[in-house]
């Protein structure tokens, strides 16, 4: 460890800064506490320095010269060791910058006089604190005056004794006891030899750096190092004051502690993972993290400097919370009421073929468009609603607007109105439609916000964005289910895509945050929210992402429902026949002995006709035969191939013979009759008036059959679906949907209605008859033909064994 110059005064001696040792500092990964020692020259200042890092690292001599010259330093792990010049030596030059790099940078100053404590001493430390500015903005700096060489018995209390003094010069004084709150005194005698009453001074010395060192300023490496370049230059052009050197320091400090709140936010903040209803982000948790070091520091003098980087960590904090929020909304599919309110004006609009243009701000601030002339400005916002919309873009009711945009900022509150548009840039191709879209693509080509148009010749809905036009059809879903198709929805995507890497976000989660937005925003201008939740985006979004995405999809809820019963035999034939080989004992996996020889011209298929093929029956009919697993000896073997045989040839023959067996006329009467009386049943429970309500005669409501019900339900539902479209009437009162389109909601309800009925009497509808007696067959003749190929066999049932034997 040597020292080394971090400053000298080459002539014509103005400050040069060493980089390459500013570098080491630069360098530090530690945080750094700065120890100045300043003084009076020749001192022992080097020497006491040397003593504090216990080796000899600055350079000391018994000569009348002075010894240092600047300022050195030692960097000894969280300690940077500043050794100044001393100020009033005759025989050096007197550099009144030293002593102001060294306060102004010191979290703890040691300030050495010459072998008593000297009025002039404290002038010249009060000299570096005399304007009051500074008084204003002082670094939270702890003092520790050393008499050095010192031959007087100084008491403990020394120095606070000789500030309370009033010699006229209470100035002086002041500022010293305002500019360090925290304030030691150390008394170290002359003595060449080091004897025990030196080594006590250094120990009073060394207890003093230790107490309260907690409340210390510390500075990470590179922003000491970059408010000591700011230094230099300050002091290089011989221009500097203290106030805005410090000034300059504190804002490097300061910058740290935000940085520092920042970071302890960022890793207390919830992560999104899943969509989480109550989320919410405490940001108030970073403010305290940074008003709790500016405490600790006692820095409330400089509130002004204090009050200017709280606010901008504030702005930091509201930030990073704001895109949490974003990202949660977008995991739950959730979109602000806003969004619906101008989903629905789009969609009343659009079915009146009011043309209208929205532009709506996203993140870059649009005031270059509301600038024009013609434009009118909110002093405040307005709150958008679908009788605004109505009222705005209606041409009668308001000639002079409809033809401009209206301006919405983010929260969906319109800010100006009559607003136009900057011509097509050259170059881009003219897209279809009429003026409207055009000003709406070169908005979009001009900013990231997007622009929602009604046309007024088609009555259709277009979004553009980022030089992007797009119609999203009516936006009146003719289409009770509300869905977005298929195909529409992947061209949205598909366009989504294009302009997620037109906008190159760099990271993935941070844009597909963005993408899930986009999309979220775009379809909630397409449907009512709630019901695209289960257009289930993140499939989608995960294929398009190649990358693993920083939070997972959210969880998809199991299958259930999955039913018991054998599967549908002419859906999943082959397992049906797997399931009936395996009842009866007949390994599915274990190699047939014999081929089925089914379909061969020795036993050929019947002719194709109604009931033929029928897949589960000819599935098993191809199946090879195989032995049941049994005793393994040679025997019993040789008996059961040879039954084997027998088996295949006696069912060979039933299936050239007969057609239908295994069922008998009886058993396909009672499906019959079965099938019959539940379809009259339920068919009698639609249409006809519920037995117990007619026997009670009760209210007229349950006198009605579930059909007559059925109809008023469909009725109410359809109203219920256009009465989010209805404008309101003069008073403002909303108007009956019934009443404003009859037939639109009538048309409605009766193809609600007809799907309910096909709902309930699904299993009764023309044809189910055939098909349920036919799988009944079916099953009945595999049932009989497994019979036959198991028939004395030695399947493990015992008594069929002894039997034969
Ligand atoms: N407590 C002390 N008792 C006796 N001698 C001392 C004591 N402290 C320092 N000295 C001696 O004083 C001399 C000057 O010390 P040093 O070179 O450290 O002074 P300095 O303040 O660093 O000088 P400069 O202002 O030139 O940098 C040295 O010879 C040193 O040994």
């Amino acid at each position: 460890m040597v020292g080394q110059k971090l400053f000298s005064f080459p002539p014509p001696g103005r400050a040069h800064l060493h980089e390459e040792v500013l570098q080491s500092i630069e360098q530090s990964s530690r945080k750094l506490r700065v120890i100045a020692i300043v003084g009076e020259g020749r001192a022992g200042k080097s020497q006491l320095g040397n003593e504090l890092l216990q080796t000899n690292v600055f350079a000391t001599a018994a000569t009348p010269e002075a010894v240092t010259e600047g300022v050195d330093i030692v960097l000894d792990g969280g300690r940077l060791v500043l050794d100044c010049e001393g100020f009033n030596n005759a025989l050096a030059s007197s550099r009144l910058e030293v002593l102001l790099i060294g306060t102004a940078l010191a979290s703890t100053l040691i300030f050495v006089m010459d072998g008593k404590l000297s009025e002039e001493g404290l002038n010249m430390l009060a000299g570096a604190l005399t304007e009051a500015q500074l008084l204003e903005k002082q670094l939270p700096t702890r003092l520790v005056l050393v008499v050095n060489k010192c031959t007087l018995d100084y008491k403990a209390s020394a120095l606070e004794d000789a500030l309370a003094k009033d010699h006229g010069r209470r100035d002086s004084r002041d500022a010293i006891k305002r500019a360090f709150p925290r304030r030691h005194f150390v008394a170290i005698p002359f003595d060449p030899s080091g004897g025990d009453a030196y080594q006590q001074g250094l120990n009073a010395l060394r207890a003093a750096l230790d107490a309260e060192s907690s409340s210390e300023l510390v500075f990470d490496g590179a922003r000491l190092a970059g408010a000591i370049r700011g230094l230099s230059i300050k002091v290089g052009a011989g221009d500097f004051d203290l106030p805005s050197i410090h000034q300059h320091i504190m804002g490097e400090f300061l910058q740290g502690e935000v940085d520092a709140a920042m970071d302890g936010f960022m890793r207390r903040i919830p992560k999104v993972i899943e969509y989480d209803p109550d989320f919410k982000v405490d940001i108030d948790a970073g403010i305290n993290l940074f008003d709790a070091a500016i405490q600790r520091l006692s820095l409330h003098t400089c509130s002004g400097q204090v009050h200017q980087f709280r606010e901008q960590l504030q702005g930091k904090l509201e930030d990073v919370a704001e895109e949490r929020r974003t990202a949660n909304e977008a995991l739950g599919n959730r979109t602000e009421p806003w969004r619906d309110v101008l989903r629905r004006g789009c969609a009343l609009l659009s079915a009146r073929q009011v043309g209208a243009r929205l532009v709506v701000q996203r993140k870059q601030d649009l005031s270059p468009f509301l600038s024009s002339p013609s434009a009118i400005r909110f002093d405040t916002p307005e709150p958008l609603s679908v009788r605004w919309m109505w009222r705005h873009f209606h041409p009668e009711l308001n000639p002079s607007s409809h033809d401009f945009a209206a301006v919405l900022n983010q929260h969906g509150q319109v800010l100006a109105v009559r607003v136009p548009a900057p011509a097509l840039p050259d170059g881009v191709p003219v897209p279809r439609g009429n003026a409207r879209h055009k000003a709406a693509l070169s908005v979009s080509l001009r900013s990231d916000a997007w622009v929602v148009v009604v046309s007024q010749e088609r009555g259709e809905t277009s979004v553009a964005c980022a030089g992007q036009l797009w119609d999203v059809g009516s936006a009146f879903p003719d289409d009770s289910d509300y869905a977005v198709h298929e195909q529409q929805r992947r061209d949205l995507l598909l366009k989504l895509g294009l302009l997620w890497e037109s906008r190159q976000i760099s990271s993935k989660a941070k844009g597909l945050v963005w993408y899930a937005e986009e999309f979220r925003f775009l379809v909630g201008i397409l449907v009512p929210p709630g019901t695209y939740a289960r257009l289930d985006m993140w499939p989608v979004l995960r294929m398009l992402a190649d990358a693993p995405l920083e939070f997972p999809a959210p969880r998809l809820r199991p299958r259930t429902g999955q039913s018991a019963l054998p599967p549908a035999s002419w859906r999943r034939a082959a397992e049906w026949v797997d399931l009936e080989l395996e009842r009866a004992g007949l390994p599915v996996e274990a190699a047939a002995v014999l081929e089925s020889r089914w379909g061969s011209d020795d036993v050929p298929q019947p002719e194709p006709s109604v009931l033929w093929p029928q897949p589960a029956l000819d599935d098993h009919r191809s199946r090879g035969f195989a032995l049941p697993g049994g005793p393994d000896n040679k025997e019993t073997q040789k008996k059961q191939l040879k039954q084997l045989a027998d088996n295949q040839q006696r069912l060979e023959e039933l299936w050239k013979m007969s057609n239908s067996h295994g069922i008998s006329w009886d058993e396909l009467d009672t499906a019959f009759v079965a099938f019959a009386k539940e379809g009259k049943r339920r068919y009698a429970q639609w249409s006809q008036v519920p037995q117990a309500a007619k026997a009670g005669g009760d209210s007229a409501k349950a006198d009605l059959p579930k059909a007559a019900k059925m109809k008023l339900e469909c009725e109410a539902k359809a109203k219920d679906f256009y009465a989010q479209f209805r404008p309101s009437d003069e008073e403002g009162n909303p108007v009956d949907p019934k009443r404003m389109w009859p037939s639109r909601v009538r048309r409605l309800a009766a193809r609600l209605f007809v799907q309910e009925k096909k709902k309930f009497l699904a299993p009764w509808a023309p044809g189910k008859l055939t098909g349920n007696l036919q799988a009944l067959v079916a099953a009945k003749m595999i049932r009989r033909e497994t019979h036959e190929r198991i028939y004395g066999l030695a399947v493990p049932d015992k008594e069929e064994e002894t039997k034969e034997n």
